[in-house]
């Protein structure tokens, strides 16, 4: 498989190393907005910075490459790359974490939740901590694990940064040198603590994610998540 890296920095680099083990040739690898031709590529992987990730994909889907994007904190403008994605007949997926271990996190939180939705002892927070270079916060994966408790638990109807309302669900988060990304979900009672916690030891979960979901993206036409992917249910 052909493969456009957009965005060859940390992550970039870290997918080209096990698109290459896995036999794959990388054809494009370029940090710049333009300058290349995405169809030269048999599918495009997005790993970019938050105000560059719209324009990346919107130009893949307009040219019939499929695309998966990795890069957080763009998703207020998510419902335009759906729409584009509906309207081109393209092929798109989103994650704000490719890792098969926080995906399998993801569905743990939500059945945790939905075990907390019937007790009212219980204050849920979450925090993130991540490497001082990450330019969003909260995490994509915070805000992805928010949904997931607000989804299944009532009591809640709002993730806020730093902000601790009732109905809301407050959002710490730490930046450390080198951390490549850990998150922990709290429920709290005067009696006792309930906690889940994932560790990212390094980068390679959420590159073979990548490269795993480019591989299944080939030759579909949707808008489609790690869910389907990774067939979890
Ligand atoms: N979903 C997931 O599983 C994961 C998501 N991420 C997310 O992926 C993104 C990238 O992370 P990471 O690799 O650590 O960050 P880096 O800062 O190491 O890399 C981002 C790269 O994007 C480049 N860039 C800037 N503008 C553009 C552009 N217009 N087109 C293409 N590339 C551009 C930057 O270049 P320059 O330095 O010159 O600006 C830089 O090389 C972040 O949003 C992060 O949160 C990270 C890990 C896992
Ligand atoms: O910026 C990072 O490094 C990471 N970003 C993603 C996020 O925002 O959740 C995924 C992972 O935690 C690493």
């Amino acid at each position: 498989m052909k493969i456009a890296l957009l965005g060859y920095g940390k992550m970039g680099k870290a997918i080209e190393a096990i698109a290459i083990q896995r036999g794959h040739d990388i054809v494009i690898k370029t940090s710049e907005q333009s300058g290349y031709n995405i169809t030269d590529a048999d599918v495009a992987i997005d790993f970019s910075v938050p105000s560059a990730a719209f324009n990346n994909i919107s130009n893949c889907i307009n040219n019939q490459v499929p695309v998966i994007s990795g890069t957080t904190g763009w998703l207020e403008q998510y419902n335009d790359v759906v729409s584009l994605c509906e309207k081109q007949k393209g092929a798109f997926i989103y994650a704000s974490n490719f890792s098969l271990g926080v995906n399998i996190f993801f569905e743990l939180n939500k059945v945790l939740a939905k075990m907390m939705a019937k007790v009212d002892d219980y204050n849920v927070d979450i925090e993130e901590i991540h490497h001082t270079q990450k330019l969003d916060a909260p995490s994509g994966t915070a805000i992805t694990l928010a949904e997931g408790i607000i989804d299944n638990n009532t009591a809640y109807q709002d993730w806020k940064l730093d902000v601790s309302d009732k109905n809301t669900i407050p959002i710490t988060a730490k930046r450390i040198p080198e951390v490549p990304g850990t998150h922990t979900i709290t429920y709290n009672s005067a009696i006792d603590t309930i906690k889940i916690e994932h560790e990212a030891h390094n980068r390679q979960g959420f590159a073979l994610g990548a490269v795993i979901a480019a591989e299944w993206l080939v030759g579909k036409t949707g808008i489609f998540t790690m869910k389907d992917v990774l067939a979890l249910d």
